[in-house]
């Protein structure tokens, strides 16, 4: 049994002190991109400034032959110079299990840890994966003379990470968030989607059939069958202290079903999702940022409501404590995105990047 202060000493000599809390950073959107991909790679300079997540990604996506030269492009890249400003920059390693997940850690953590501010981890099972890497990365840091520690973000991709998705998220104070990974989870739970993400026309209701026409045409209404496991993934992060994001959305020509899934996951709490194509990236900028419209009726709503306590009317709606925190949520995501884009900023009617 580890006791409440054990959890914050370093698990290495030398290693710097596990954080207290997870900073918030804007991170709308985590940019995948394939180290090993040439032209990908010279598109980076021009692609940092506009994303709030660079993401190297070792792991599926990178073909097999090329996971060594994906490892030596991001030391590259890094040695090369490359300027982040206030973008965070991530890698996705491989898994913990797979034939190069030990040597992306070993590498890469001596080579670029300083540059790192996250490690994603795929197909997280359960809290021992996270104990496994915390202790490495532990041991790592402190050989690295490395002063502040980095985090682990784990994608809930596996029937067992799911049904553990409360313990991942306590397993360490490394643990800044979580993302959902439709592909390989449907895979692991042998659903019957071949999608990256999205919708399935057969995932539906229908109405019920009109008493007086049973012949009548009844409407059909798609579902989206990530609900159950996002709002779940909500709920562990939030109690927890850590930030869940939506995943990939692989359809890259339909932006509006993108759109669409990117929104549904706002809505219920997530603060990004991935962009696997620069197409992707305004849309999700976009949508995690609540709209102008919103910012300014939460706040009216704040300030009507002056103390923040009793009930009001404002255009017809009730008021009251409860929904006052529900602005107060919007307003301020508002600010501290607009802390980050002039553009947000005045489009909010806040104050923007200081110089
Ligand atoms: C289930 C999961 O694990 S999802 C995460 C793993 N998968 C990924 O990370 C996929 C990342 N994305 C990609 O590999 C690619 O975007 C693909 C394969 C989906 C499409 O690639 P392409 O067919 O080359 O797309 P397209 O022709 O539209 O690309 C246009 C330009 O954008 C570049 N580009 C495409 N994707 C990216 C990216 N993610 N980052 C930077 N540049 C990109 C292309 O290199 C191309 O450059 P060019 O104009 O100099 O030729
Ligand atoms: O890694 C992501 C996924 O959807 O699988
Ligand atoms: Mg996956």
């Amino acid at each position: 049994m580890r006791s409440a202060k054990d959890f914050f000493a370093p698990l290495a000599v030398g290693a710097p002190a596990p954080a207290r809390e997870i900073p918030w950073r804007p991170s709308r959107v985590i940019h995948f991109f394939d180290p090993s991909n040439a032209k990908m790679a010279a598109k980076l300079p021009t692609l940092i400034p506009k994303v709030d997540v660079l993401l190297g990604n070792l792991e599926d996506g990178v073909r097999a032959d090329n996971k060594l030269a994906a490892r030596e492009g991001l030391i590259k890249i890094i040695d090369g110079g490359a300027e982040f400003g206030d973008t965070q920059f991530w890698i996705r390693v491989n898994s913990i299990d797979s034939p190069w997940g030990l040597d992306d850690l070993l590498t890469l953590v001596p080579a670029i840890g300083a540059k790192l501010d996250v490690i994603m981890l795929p197909k997280v099972q359960g809290a021992e994966d996270i104990h496994y890497i915390d202790r490495l990365l532990a041991q790592l840091e402190a050989q690295a003379g490395l002063t502040r520690p980095i985090l682990v973000h784990a994608i809930l991709e596996t029937a067992r990470g799911v049904s553990n998705v409360e313990e991942i998220c306590a397993a360490s104070p490394r643990m800044q968030g979580l993302s959902l990974g439709p592909a390989d989870l449907a895979a692991d739970r042998r659903m019957k989607t071949t999608r990256v993400g999205g919708g399935h026309p057969g995932y539906l209701v229908r109405q019920d059939p009109t008493p007086d026409d049973p012949s009548a045409v009844r409407a059909t209404f798609q579902q989206d069958p990530w609900h159950y496991t996002l709002a779940r993934m909500v709920d562990a992060c939030v109690a927890h202290g850590i930030m869940p994001y939506y995943g990939p959305f692989g359809d890259i020509a339909d932006t509006l079903a993108c759109e669409d899934q990117f929104r549904n996951a706002f809505l219920l709490g997530a603060v990004g999702a991935w962009s696997l194509h620069p197409v992707q990236i305004d849309i999700a900028k976009k949508v995690f940022s609540p709209e102008p419209k919103d910012v300014a009726w939460a706040s009216r709503v704040v300030e009507t409501m002056g103390d923040g306590t009793g009930a009001v009317m404002v255009d017809g709606t009730m008021q009251d404590d409860a929904s006052v925190k529900q602005c107060q949520v919007i307003l301020d995501l508002a600010r501290r995105l607009a802390a980050r884009d002039a553009t947000l900023a005045a489009s909010y009617n806040l104050p923007g990047p200081t110089a």
